[in-house]
C-alpha cells in the first residue's frame, strides 16, 4: 500500500469533493489551488461541449490567423483560449496566463491572484476537423512576483519542478480530466448528463516498460543516428508503433498501457517542436508522479531552467525503462562522436 492509498476515494466521488478532501490533508490550505482546479474543470466542460458539435455548427477549419509559432490556429485553437482565459480570469485566483495561441502574457486583473497558468488550449489541433481525440494541457505555478501587481513572464520562468499542480484534458470517445498536485496521480470521466467529472481513474501508476512507441516517423531522414538506432530497436523487439498525432492522446495511452511517446529533434524543428512550459512540463509532471519518467534526451525535463515561455524542448516521455532505452542510444552516439571527434 503505497502513500496515496490512504486517502482513497472511491471511483465515482466527483472532482469537486475529491478536490475539496484532498484540501483537507493540507491543515494550511486556504482554497485557491482548489478553487482554480474547478475553473478549469468548467472550462474543459464548455470547451467538451463545443468539440462535440464542431461537424455541425460552423466552427470547423482555419480561423484564418497564425499564432506564436508560425501556425495557422484552428477556430477552436482560439474559441478553447477564450473559454479558459475567461474561466481562469472570472475563477479570480490566477494573475496572469501564457498560451500556445497568444505571443505575449496574458493578465487577467486578478493582481492578488497567487497563481499563474501556463496552457495549451486545444492540443492536436491537426486532428480537430477529422474527429481523432485532441485534448488541453496545463501547468501551474506559484507566481514569484509580489501581489498586488501584474505577472510577469518571469513568473513563468520557473523549471517543471516549481509546478504546484498540472494536468491535461483528452477530448475522445469519453472526455477525461488528469491531474496531479504532486500528491500521485488521478483521471476524472466526465458525465455530459449530470455536467460532473467522477473520478474513474484512481492513484494511476504507468507500467515500468512498455510495447508501444509513439514517433513520427515520417522525419526519421533527419533523426540522429542515436535516434534512428533507438527506432531499429523497437522494431527488433516487435514493439506496436502507434502514433496519433495529438499529444495528449498518444501521451495518454502510453500512460495507461506503458510506451515511450518521442518528439526529437529533427531538421524541420531542430529543438523538437513541442513547447517546454505548456507540454513538456506539465506531462513530465504527470508522468513522473505516476511512476515514468521524461527527459529531453539527456536531461530531466523539469530540470531544465527556461529562458523564454515559448520554447522549445526534444520529449522522451513515458515508461521509465524505455525512456532509459533510448537515453542510452543517443548516450551512445554522443560518445561515438566524440571518439571521432578526439
Ligand atoms: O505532425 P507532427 O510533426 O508529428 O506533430 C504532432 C504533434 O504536434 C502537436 O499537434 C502540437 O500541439 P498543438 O496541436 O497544440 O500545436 C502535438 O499534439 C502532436 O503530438
Ligand atoms: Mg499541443
Ligand atoms: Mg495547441
Amino acid at each position: 500500500m503505497n502513500q496515496h492509498d490512504k486517502l482513497a476515494l472511491p471511483v465515482g466521488t466527483t472532482l469537486d469533493r475529491f478536490i475539496m478532501r484532498k484540501q483537507e490533508d493540507f491543515p494550511y490550505a486556504t482554497g485557491e489551488l482548489s478553487q482554480l482546479l474547478r475553473d478549469i474543470a468548467l472550462a474543459a466542460k464548455i470547451v467538451n461541449r463545443e468539440i462535440n458539435r464542431s461537424g455541425l455548427i460552423d466552427i470547423a477549419g482555419a480561423y484564418g490567423n497564425r499564432n506564436v509559432q508560425g501556425e495557422d490556429q484552428q477556430k477552436l485553437d482560439v474559441i478553447a483560449n477564450i473559454r479558459f482565459i475567461r474561466a481562469l480570469r472570472n475563477g479570480g485566483e490566477v494573475c496572469t496566463i501564457i498560451s500556445e495561441e497568444d505571443e505575449d502574457v496574458i493578465q487577467t486583473g486578478n493582481v492578488q491572484g497567487k497563481y499563474v497558468v501556463a496552457i495549451d488550449p486545444l492540443d492536436g489541433s491537426s486532428n480537430i476537423d477529422v474527429n481523432v481525440s485532441i485534448g488541453t494541457i496545463f501547468s501551474i505555478y506559484r507566481r514569484v512576483s509580489p501581489t498586488g501587481s501584474e505577472g510577469t513572464s518571469q513568473d513563468f520562468l520557473q523549471p517543471g519542478t516549481h509546478q504546484v499542480a498540472a494536468g491535461y484534458v483528452i477530448y475522445g470517445s469519453s472526455t477525461m480530466m488528469v491531474y496531479t498536485t504532486g500528491n500521485g496521480v488521478n483521471g476524472f470521466t466526465y458525465e455530459p448528463s449530470l455536467g460532473e467529472f467522477f473520478l474513474s481513474h484512481p492513484n494511476i501508476q504507468t507500467p515500468s516498460s512498455g510495447a508501444i512507441y509513439s514517433i513520427n516517423e515520417g522525419s526519421s531522414e533527419s533523426f540522429s543516428e542515436g535516434m534512428k538506432a533507438f527506432v531499429s530497436h523497437c522494431k527488433e523487439q516487435s514493439y506496436s508503433a502507434r502514433y496519433i498525432g495529438s499529444l495528449v492522446a498518444d501521451f495518454h495511452r502510453n500512460l495507461l498501457k506503458g510506451g515511450i511517446y518521442v518528439y526529437p529533434p529533427t531538421a524541420k524543428a531542430p529543438n523538437g517542436k513541442l513547447r517546454l512550459m505548456y507540454e513538456c512540463n506539465p506531462l513530465a509532471f504527470i508522468v513522473e508522479q505516476a511512476g515514468g519518467k521524461s527527459s529531453n534526451g539527456r536531461r530531466r525535463t523539469m530540470e531544465i531552467e527556461p529562458k523564454e515561455m515559448h520554447e522549445r524542448c526534444p520529449l522522451f516521455i513515458g515508461s521509465p525503462e524505455l525512456v532509459d532505452k533510448a537515453e542510452e542510444f543517443l548516450a551512445n552516439e554522443h560518445a561515438a562522436s566524440q571518439v571521432v571527434n578526439g
